[in-house]
């Protein structure tokens, strides 16, 4: 998926199916090498992230088999390797999260510094940290980073900041530590929580995710099991998105509502209407938006990786609007691709100022990033003419037939290699 040629002007209308969460699908697959046994996991969905972190896994030993487009069953030997290969790592960032996971498996680790979104210094500090405290020894040499630890012990462990990444690596070293680990200030994110719940389906006792107080008491067994990975929140408000700023209306199906309050109060706050059902939601969007202000915090706040596809609709939105980013430091790269398209926006640090123009014209633009990809195919829905966008293959990172879908409610795009 090279270059994406979008027809612009087209509503979208329809039904949309959520796909399984990128970032609970990484996370598990990660935490599958901790069992022994068979997993079965449903609901995965089929995007290159997916494909990279089995890719790993497999490359360290396991058996990776689809049993059908969602479902993947999965074998870890107790030979598996130690040891996550460079070339697939970097890829990634979710593949950081086999730290945690190989440690507590293997008592070591060798993991490469991961890739993932070009979206600031996305330091490791906390996750070495979390680590440490429980006993491992972790070190930085040649690019890769050395966790050693047979012995984990239980501790209290306080996050400076709630990091997903930090949080789901303690979290499951954590369940093969002897006695209780207690993570404070833990990131409460749903993909936190589908993690603790697949480790408990494992045998784990993870007490407490979905606040900021997880509790954890190691065991000693962990089996493989049968599970369903959460629907992608951010795939289904970057749906959301795309009808209200196409003036769509547009049933975004398989979701869990609870989970996009965020971005329904956002959409309601522009104009939109949004009638919800606790598995589907409908936004139909009006003429005219307006604007609004959005900050991103960590959950339940406005999710950072909606920050973007909220910058395309309100480029449009009638008035000025403030984002003020504030997970991290170089996250509104888009604005500049969304300046070619017509819109009027201004960056100062950490704050985009957008005055809402009539109209974005088609232009071509470079996708810096997954979500700012997701953001510029937004604007090309909205703009007149035809937009071209590149590097769009980072779009595939985390949208699973994004084409298909969209073709479904009415969108006129095609793909080039
Ligand atoms: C694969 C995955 O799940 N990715 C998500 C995860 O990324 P990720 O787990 O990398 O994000 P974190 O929550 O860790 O990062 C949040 C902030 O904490 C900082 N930080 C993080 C760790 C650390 O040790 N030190 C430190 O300073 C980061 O630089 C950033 O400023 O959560 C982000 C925040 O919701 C999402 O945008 C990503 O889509
Ligand atoms: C930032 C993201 O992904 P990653 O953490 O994998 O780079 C994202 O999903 O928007």
């Amino acid at each position: 998926m090279a270059r994406l040629i979008i027809d612009g002007g087209k509503r979208l209308q329809g039904k949309v199916r959520i796909s399984g969460a990128k970032n609970a699908a990484l996370a598990i697959i990660a935490a599958s090498v901790m069992a022994e046994g068979e997993t079965i996991l449903e609901n995965v969905p089929c995007i290159a992230d997916v494909e990279y972190q089995l890719d790993i896994i497999s490359g360290m030993g396991a058996e990776v088999k689809w049993l059908d487009p969602n479902t993947v069953r999965l074998v870890v030997p107790d030979t598996i390797s130690s040891s996550a290969p460079y070339r697939l790592v970097k890829k990634l960032r979710a593949s950081n999260l086999l730290l945690g996971a190989l440690l507590a498996r293997k008592g070591m680790a060798e993991v490469p510094l991961p890739g993932g979104c070009d979206i600031g210094a996305r330091p490791m500090d906390l996750h070495f940290k979390g680590l440490t405290a429980l006993g491992a020894e972790i070190r930085l040499k040649h690019g890769f980073v050395v966790a050693r630890g047979n012995c984990l012990s239980g501790t209290r462990i306080y996050l400076d900041f709630p990091s997903v990444g930090a949080t789901e690596n303690i979290m499951m070293a954590a369940c093969r530590a002897s006695g209780v680990t207690v993570i404070e200030n833990a990131a409460k994110e749903p993909e936190v929580v589908d993690l603790a719940n697949f480790l408990n389906a494992m045998g784990a006792k993870v007490r407490g995710a979905g606040t900021d107080l997880i509790k954890i008491e190691g065991v000693s067994d962990l089996r493989g099991v049968r599970y369903a990975v959460i629907p992608d929140r951010i795939e289904a408000g970057t749906y959301m998105i795309a009808a209200a700023a196409t003036g769509g209306d547009v049933w975004v199906d398989n979701i869990i509502a609870t989970h996009l309050q965020p971005i329904i109060a956002k959409l309601q706050e522009v104009g939109a209407v949004v009638e919800e059902k606790e598995t589907a939601i409908r936004v139909i969007g009006r003429e005219k938006l307006f604007s609004t202000d959005v900050k991103t915090l960590p959950y339940p706040g406005f999710p950072t990786d909606l920050q973007s596809p909220m910058m395309s609709l309100l480029a449009v939105a009638k008035g000025t609007s403030i984002i003020r980013e504030n997970i991290f430091e170089n996250r509104l790269q888009v604005a500049e691709e969304l300046k070619r398209m017509g819109a009027s926006v201004k960056v100062e640090g950490q704050v985009a100022v957008i005055v809402g123009v009539e109209q974005l014209y088609g232009a071509r633009v470079n996708a810096p990033d997954l979500r700012a990809g997701a953001a510029l195919v937004i604007a090309g829905l909205m703009a007149e003419g035809t937009t071209e966008v590149l590097n769009a293959s980072v779009i595939h990172r985390g949208y699973e037939h994004l084409k298909e879908k969209l073709t479904a409610l009415g969108a006129s795009i095609q793909v080039h290699t």
